[in-house]
């Protein structure tokens, strides 16, 4: 039986996804009511700029004062929708105080804080659901935290930024440069308020410590995992990896060791295979691989940012959240019991595309190859072209096996101080094979 007292929901930001949730919940509101079991009513709107014009949202709704708003003691449900770390903690916190459940978009606060959000939650028997956080429109954290609650998830492995998935993908399929397609990312609402997230990797890596949290019941903090952004990817990068049939993805990485006792995460650009799945993700789509015993292998796909697709996760949280407290209840909180250690990046163990500018004499690719070897680092391939440019130096690619990260270091560092290597021009992790 449908309640008449309507749900009052406080909207915290009122910029790309906060104006489409406001929109989805004016244009879907009978539907939403019904899916619900109660109406929700927008009770207000926090934002910055009070001046602007706000499609749709009444006057009255609008205020500067966002703690004032979830102050008030008669919302449910605050969506916060703003972003960084401060105000957004402690307007979260107050919220849960003064007695509503939290849904957020925010993947940098929850990677930095999630565990005190969770406690604070707990505290004061509230709900925090964040599934746009992480790849945006797609279900992701609802299936790892849910479905996948029976089974043992060993790896997830996929495109959680769409920002510099777009950049690639037009770097790799027009030619276009890194600038002008950052530009158009965020033109198109895809981008960070400081794409640095973006293209340094910060927000992958908050996403994969969120994901390899849920998915190994580990705190994992956004320290604990390795980054590395996209902005050294050069044209002379992606024509090696078609050279190797491949292209080239930031990915992010989270994985159980063999023996189950510890965990890492990871987030850096890769070679793939052109047949793999991932190499066909294009402009801001993400998809992510997640492997389990039971399950074997699963695939998300879908938009990764922008908007509506956001505001569609934050609405799937809003009407989840709206029904537990219709019901008296709260959903699933943090699940951290397994508390694995999670292991530095030197433990990972995979495949490596390295680019050198080698003296073209004799005995080099022999000087090289020892190298490799007093590193126990296995070589798969070796391909030495001479250059036109009669400059003494020929390019040398080598591509190992599968090898530790640490061990590549040791050989690239080795490999630096050989005279006949003049330069390391490229190091880049070959991924999905
Ligand atoms: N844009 C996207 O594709 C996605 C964004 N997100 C996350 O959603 C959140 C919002 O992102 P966008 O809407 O893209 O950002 P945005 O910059 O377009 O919107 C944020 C809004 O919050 C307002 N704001 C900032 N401080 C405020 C305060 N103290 N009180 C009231 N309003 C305040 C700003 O003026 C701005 O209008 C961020 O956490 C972002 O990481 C998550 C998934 C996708
Ligand atoms: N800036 C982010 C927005 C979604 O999380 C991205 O590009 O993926
Ligand atoms: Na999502």
């Amino acid at each position: 039986m449908m309640r008449t007292r309507p749900l009052k929901v406080a909207l915290l930001g009122c910029g790309v996804v906060g104006s489409e949730v406001a929109r989805i919940m004016t244009t879907h509101a009978d539907d939403l009511a019904a899916r619900i079991g109660a109406p929700i009513e927008l009770a207000g709107v926090a934002v910055r700029r009070p001046s602007k014009v706000r499609e749709g949202i009444p006057a009255e709704l609008i205020t500067t004062d966002a703690t004032a708003l979830v102050k008030r003691g008669d919302i449910d449900v605050v969506v916060e929708v703003i972003g960084g770390i401060e105000p957004a903690r402690t307007l979260i916190t107050t919220a849960f105080e003064h007695g509503a459940s939290v849904v957020s978009a925010n993947k940098a606060l929850l990677a930095q804080d999630g565990a005190a959000l969770h406690a604070a939650a707990d505290e004061n028997d509230k709900d925090l659901y964040y599934e746009a956080a992480v790849a945006g429109a797609i279900p992701l954290i609802r299936p790892l935290r849910e479905s996948l609650a029976g089974d043992k998830v060993n790896r997830v492995l996929g495109i959680v930024n769409g920002t510099t998935n777009f950049i690639l993908d037009k770097m790799d399929s027009t030619g276009a440069g890194y600038q002008e397609a950052l530009d158009e990312a965020t033109a198109l609402g895809y981008a960070e308020a400081d794409p640095t997230a973006d293209v340094e990797g910060f927000d992958a890596a908050a996403k994969a410590a969120i994901l390899a949290g849920i998915a190994f019941h580990t705190r994992v903090r956004l320290d604990d995992v390795h980054r590395e952004g996209m902005t050294e990817v050069t044209a002379a990068d992606f024509a090696s990896a078609k050279e190797m049939g491949c292209t080239i993805k930031l990915l992010a990485i989270c994985e159980r060791s063999a023996d189950g006792a510890s965990v890492t995460a990871r987030v850096h650009p890769a070679m793939i295979p052109l047949s793999h799945p991932l190499a066909s993700v294009r402009g801001a789509y993400n998809a992510v691989f997640v492997e389990s015993d039971a399950a074997g292998q699963l695939m998300f796909y879908g938009p990764g940012a922008g908007g509506a697709p956001t505001a569609s996760a934050v609405l799937g949280d809003l009407v989840a959240v709206c029904r537990n407290r219709l019901n008296g209840a709260t959903g699933p909180g943090e699940s951290a019991y397994a508390a694995l250690t999670v292991s530095p990046m030197g433990d990972v163990v995979t495949r490596y595309h390295i680019s050198l500018d080698v003296a073209d004499k004799p005995g080099v690719l022999a000087q090289v190859a020892t190298v490799f070897a007093e590193h126990g680092v296995s070589i798969d391939t070796v391909r030495q072209q001479g250059r036109q440019d009669g400059d003494g130096e020929a390019s040398l690619v080598v591509v190992t096996h599968r090898a530790s990260d640490a061990s590549l270091s040791g050989t690239v560092e080795a490999l630096r101080k050989l005279d006949t290597v003049r330069g390391v021009a490229s190091i880049m992790r070959v991924e999905g094979e």
